[in-house]
């Protein structure tokens, strides 16, 4: 986990903020729209599930020639259990495709690696950090960190071992954020991916998500953003 330090306050969304939120599928956007209790700053769309459709969908949306402010990444996600456990959320210092490069005779290559482009895209650092600090400062437990979009959701011990060695740090898995981030990043607008945990990134075991607690965690952490001031 990044430790994100900082001084607490004078941080956040000002007044004037058009904040575009993609949210994978329609309980995910229905959870921050709670949250959200109305705030006319904020549009909340659907990106649809994994990395090319939220890249799409994003990048349609930014060109609608709204002046937007910022964009973000949102929904549930696997976390990585002893840095963000169930029921608690994950803010993204990054956003990092773990499975984009090549395998060779000597293992995985990202496309970093290979000089193609990048397999991560930073968040915005200050905003990130602001509501990190938000967050605690209203009790919600959250972790700061880079957070793996997969276009295959780990389902497996070794996959979630492999891609924590290839992301080190990293707090939670989801299938939207580096579409999202990229889209967000070509059209040079800041982004942040907010994510509530609704599984441990691993073996996959359905009945054992928390899907209602992390829609719930979700909730709130909106109604928090929606208060951060600049
Ligand atoms: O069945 C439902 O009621 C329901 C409600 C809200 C969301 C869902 C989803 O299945 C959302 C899929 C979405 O979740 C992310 N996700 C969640 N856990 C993981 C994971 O372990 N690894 C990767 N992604 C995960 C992902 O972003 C999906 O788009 C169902």
């Amino acid at each position: 986990m990044t430790e994100l330090t900082g001084s607490p306050g004078k941080t956040g969304l000002p007044s004037e903020a058009r904040v575009l939120v993609m949210t994978a599928v329609e309980a995910e956007r229905d959870a921050v729209l709670r949250g959200l209790d109305g705030d006319g700053r904020f549009d909340v769309r659907l990106c649809g599930v994994g990395p090319a459709s939220a890249a799409a969908r994003t990048a349609a949306a930014l060109a609608g020639g709204e002046a937007w402010t910022l964009v973000v990444s949102a929904g549930i996600a696997g976390g990585y259990p002893e840095l963000a456990p169930v029921g608690t959320l994950a803010i993204g210092t990054a956003s990092v495709a773990a499975d984009l490069g090549v395998e060779t005779a000597d293992g995985f290559a990202s496309v970093d690696e290979l000089g193609f482009g990048a397999s991560g895209i930073a968040a915005d650092a200050s905003l990130a950090e602001a509501l990190l600090q938000a967050l605690n400062r209203a009790g919600l437990v959250a972790a700061a960190g880079p957070i793996v979009t997969a276009s295959t959701a780990t389902g497996t011990a070794a996959t979630a071992a492999l891609r924590a060695a290839r992301v080190p740090g990293a707090v939670a898995e989801g299938m939207e954020g580096y579409g999202v981030a990229v889209a967000a990043s070509d059209a040079d607008k800041p982004f942040i991916e907010l994510r509530a945990i609704s599984n441990a990134v691993g073996p996959r075991d359905r009945d054992a998500w928390r899907i209602g607690d992390a829609l719930s965690a979700l909730s709130a952490a909106f109604a928090i953003l929606k208060e951060v001031e600049l």
